[in-house]
């Protein structure tokens, strides 16, 4: 689904992500690991194409489409789930008619009721269902998930891990971006752990038998910037 080769980006003199390779393959559940500005963001960003990669090469599958949910998504804050979908479909010229049935489903798959409390009102663990939702509209392919469980307790955190792992049923290919291992241990099939920019890990679940924390741990731990 995404390849990318020697990818790169400096701010400046600060090389943010540095000669990183990896593939995504379709249907997988990826995840981009890594400490507080490794540089997993920029990276999302890269793909996304909302920053400029300084070099190398991403390869994305021809014509997929992508959704995606931001590290901080921003709502409307008066608008209902169902209005603040509405106005971020129309941004996509869903057709009117394909709108409504359109909404009503991503707001099922999400497990988020179609009432008519405002976004204002709305608990984090709704916040992060909706920006899902809004990331499913048009039935993307490919899910780029920025830090889908951060802020949540370990019961909302095990709904959006159940609802990415139904999602990855229903044929998506998913990449997460996680602080939360456990999170990603039951979730991910395969990811990188990043650290300062570099790939220090290539972890494939169930390889080697060893918790992700004491792979997270020696791989970020004992490396050295060079
Ligand atoms: N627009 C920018 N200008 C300059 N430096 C930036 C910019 N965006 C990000 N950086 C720097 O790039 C580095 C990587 O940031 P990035 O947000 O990709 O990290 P991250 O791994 O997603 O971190 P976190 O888990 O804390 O969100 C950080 O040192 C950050 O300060």
């Amino acid at each position: 689904m995404i390849k990318c080769r020697n990818l790169t980006k400096k701010y400046g003199n600060n090389t943010v992500v540095d000669n990183i390779s990896f593939e995504i393959e379709q249907g997988e559940v990826f995840a981009l690991l890594g400490s507080n500005g490794a540089g997993k963001t920029t990276t999302i960003k890269m793909i996304l194409n909302l920053t400029k990669k300084t070099s190398g090469d991403i390869y994305i599958k021809d014509k997929v489409k992508i959704g995606y949910s931001p590290e901080r998504p921003s709502f409307y804050e008066m608008l209902t789930g169902y209005e603040h979908l509405k106005f971020y479909g129309e941004l996509q010229k869903i057709s009117k008619k394909e709108l409504k049935n359109e909404i009503l489903k991503v707001l099922d798959i999400v497990g988020l009721e179609n009432n008519k409390t405002k976004v204002k009102g709305y608990s984090k663990g709704m916040r992060q269902r909706l920006s899902i939702a809004q990331a499913l509209l048009g039935n993307p392919e490919l899910l780029i998930l920025d830090e889908p469980t951060s802020d949540l307790d370990v019961i909302g955190r095990n709904t959006i891990m159940d609802l990415i792992l139904e999602l990855q049923k229903k044929g998506k290919t998913i990449v997460i971006n996680s602080h939360i291992l456990n999170d990603i241990e039951r979730t991910c099939n395969s990811g990188i752990i990043i650290n300062k920019g570099r790939i220090v890990v290539n972890w494939e679940k169930d390889k080697t038998g060893r918790s992700l924390d004491e792979i997270f741990i020696e791989g970020v731990g004992n490396y050295e910037y060079k």
